[in-house]
């Protein structure tokens, strides 16, 4: 580390966002050979211009009074040792410095223990706590610090490669080597996970009665495919709604299907989490689940976000259940909105009460006040991540509102009759395939079921990336006029409703509708986008399903859930707005059919075409997720809503730390097989009440 000598005190300008400090320095001989700093200087000094930025919560720090006291803070001709990461500059003798530490040395032989060559922490300076006196504190604290401070015991953090605490603090404050600060990171990051999977695994365990039922839970979680009810323990119901679908299950389906209704056969209520890539068929997984349940005499609920996803999935359903054999006792299904008129509401609401209808369809205002069940037994909740934790846990509490129900006692088989007063089984449904660090660190209290496989016969949705110049677009009606002549539906999304004056470069639907109509005159065209109301919005799907429109413009509101099979082309304008999942989402609305399909990814300039060429290689929604989180972040990958639901952790970054949060789940789970009440492990307990982790699932 080469010290400097102000040279001529410091340089501002308010048009500028740096300082530039021109300093003389002093090159040692070591340094001036290997041409570190080119030499040019008479008598080892020379002149380096050295820029230095500082950023605080992302302005940059050049208001006047930090540049007045730098200025008085250092004079001309004073030794200092300025440390942090150094960039090169395109200029010669040009150095910028983003972070940085300024420390005035007594003398040119006055060198700091941190600065000889080993790694040392850089604290931010504020007013008053510069980062030599926090160093002077830390330095104390440490030496104060009583080394048996862990409350993880010895063998686990043995087992898992980790540091000790009271090392973890020596080596992140006074690391020997980078090798030492890297352990002792990774032992807070481990920290920060393993508390958080502690405490949702501990808080499940509470819930539970006996020492049996705890140990089945830890064992799900350590052996998660291990459970399944094969088919012949299935309700007659669902084996009849099984032989009457028009297609087999794949092979993961079924296995879905085993797993869950397992769990649905126990008196615990079951928390789990069905993913799988678009298109893969979670649908018909979860009406199976709840036939299973309808087959024993309870009810199911069925919430999805939109009006639109729930009409689509009431009217697939009816149609199933049509093709049933006749049996018995068909379930009755009802269909549940903001938009059903309040006389026809209450006479479903009547109905739920009384246990006349089995299975409810709908919106959020299933999980209204208003909304009393008989025997709720199971909710589904689609695409959960536009739904929070407080709106599923609501599902939980219709259990009151079931324990006055008469039919529940009478017509729940033996196995079942004692515990008609737990509260619903939640299997939830995610649309966007989320990587497993992901889930784990959103939902480590869920068990996860995954759908690895698709329909057979399904063929890769063949992705384009163009720029969207005239000749871009005429490219893009061709091959429409292509698809619209050889019988194909095309869809067209847009990333706004109207053309705005501020981001006037953006595509908009409405502005699209006219154009699109006049250039395809032999077809006709449909619009969707939120601001319709609901019934316009079911009419434009229902046209478009029907084939009365070929041709959809739309916005981001068919990017989930819409399931029209023959739909087998769609351009999607400016294409760069989008994330990677979530244009992998938009494209999963295609390719569901037996049709070839293709999207086309319209960038609107030639820079942004680079991110966009991931998807022409890649049809794997789950890898396709992890770049996602690689290169924008959970907050991007999994949208606004869902990722206000991510814990913070201060030091651990999902994206590259999931190694670490598979390990600190494994721990957590470790020690509560040993004890599940912590009582063994007092300190850790301790130390789990005071860190509170539980506060952040709130929503
Ligand atoms: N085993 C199967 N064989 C053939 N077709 C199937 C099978 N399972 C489901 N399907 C059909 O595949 C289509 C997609 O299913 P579904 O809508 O359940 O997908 P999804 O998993 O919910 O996808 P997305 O998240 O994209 O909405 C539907 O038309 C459904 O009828």
């Amino acid at each position: 580390m080469p010290t400097y000598e102000i040279h001529r005190g410091i340089r501002a300008s308010y048009s500028f966002s740096f300082l530039e400090v021109v300093v003389g320095c002093e090159i040692a001989e070591r340094e001036s050979n290997s041409g570190c700093l080119a030499d040019n200087n008479t008598g080892g000094k020379k002149i380096v211009y050295l820029h230095l930025k500082k950023f605080f919560r992302g302005t940059r720090f050049t208001f006047q009074p930090f540049l007045r006291s730098l200025g008085a803070n250092h004079k001309e001709g004073e030794i200092v040792c300025v440390s942090g990461k150094v960039r090169t500059m395109q200029s010669e003798d040009h150095y910028e410095m983003r972070e940085y530490n300024i420390d005035v040395l007594q003398d040119e032989k006055d060198v700091p223990f941190y600065a000889k060559e080993r790694p040392y922490p850089i604290y931010p300076s504020k007013k008053g706590l510069t980062p030599t006196f926090l160093r002077d504190i830390i330095a104390r604290g440490i030496e104060a610090l009583p080394v048996n401070i862990d409350p993880i015991p010895e063998d686990i953090t043995q087992s898992f490669g980790l540091l000790r605490l009271h090392d973890a603090y020596n080596g992140i404050h006074q690391p020997k080597s980078i090798n030492e600060a890297d352990l002792a990171r990774k032992r807070f990051i481990f920290d920060e996970f393993f508390y958080l999977q502690l405490a949702r695994l501990f808080q499940m365990l509470e819930g539970l009665g006996t020492t049996i039922e705890k140990d089945g839970l830890l064992d799900k979680y350590r052996q998660p495919r291990l459970n399944a009810a094969y088919m012949k323990e299935w309700t007659c119901l669902t084996q009849k709604f099984l032989k009457a679908l028009p297609y087999s299950l794949t092979e993961s389906q079924m296995k879905a299907v085993a797993e869950i209704i397992w769990d649905l056969k126990r008196p615990i209520p079951m928390n789990r989490l069905l993913q799988g890539d678009v298109g893969c068929g979670k649908t018909v997984v979860a009406f199976l689940a709840c036939m299973e349940v309808i087959g024993t005499g309870y009810q199911a609920a069925f919430m999805v976000p939109t009006e639109l996803l729930a009409i689509q999935h009431y009217e697939h359903l009816l149609g199933l259940l049509e093709n049933m054999e006749e049996i018995e006792n068909k379930p009755s299904v009802a269909l549940l909105t903001g938009s059903t008129p309040s006389k026809q509401s209450r006479m479903i609401r009547q109905s739920l009460q009384t246990g006349e209808t089995s299975l409810v369809i709908g919106t959020h205002s299933l999980i209204s006040e208003k909304v009393e069940f008989s025997a709720l037994r199971l909710a589904v909740v689609d695409e959960q991540h536009r739904f929070g934790v407080v709106q599923r846990g609501k599902f939980s509490s219709k259990l009151f509102n079931s324990l006055s129900s008469k039919i529940a006692a009478e017509t729940a088989d033996a196995t079942s009759s004692g515990d008609f007063s737990m509260a619903p089984h939640v299997l939830a449904m995610s649309a966007t395939p989320i990587p497993r660090t992901l889930a784990l660190a959103l939902y480590g209290d869920m068990s996860l079921t995954h759908i690895t496989d698709c329909p057979p016969g399904r063929l890769p949705v063949k992705t384009y990336s163009i720029v969207g110049d005239d000749e871009g677009f005429e490219k893009v009606y061709e091959m429409m006029l292509d698809e619209l002549q050889t019988g194909g539906k095309v869809y067209l999304v847009y990333p706004v409703i109207e053309q705005s004056e501020q981001l006037p470069q953006l595509r908009a639907a409405s502005e699209g509708l006219q154009s699109i109509s006049y250039r395809f005159q032999d077809y006709n065209c449909g619009l969707l986008h939120g601001r319709m109301k609901g019934d316009e919005k079911e009419e434009a799907l229902r046209r478009f399903r029907n084939g009365d429109t070929q041709i959809l413009l739309s916005t981001q509101v068919i990017e989930v859930g819409v399931d029209i099979p023959d739909a087998s082309m769609m351009v999607v304008m400016n294409a760069e707005r989008f994330g990677i999942a979530q244009l992998h989402q938009l494209r999963g609305r295609v390719g569901r059919g037996m049709k070839k399909s293709r999207c086309i990814l319209v960038a609107s300039t030639a820079s942004s075409l680079g991110r966009l060429k991931v998807l022409e290689n890649m049809s794997d929604g789950f890898h396709l997720a992890k770049v996602d989180l690689l290169l924008r972040g959970p907050g991007d990958l999994l949208g606004k809503k869902q990722s206000g639901h991510i814990p913070e952790f201060p030091i651990a970054r999902l994206e590259v730390d999931g190694n670490i949060l598979e390990e600190a789940h494994l721990a957590a789970l470790k020690i509560l097989s040993i004890s599940h009440d912590l009582e063994k492990f007092p300190a850790l307990k301790m130390e789990l009440s005071m860190r509170q982790p539980l506060c952040l699932l709130g929503d």
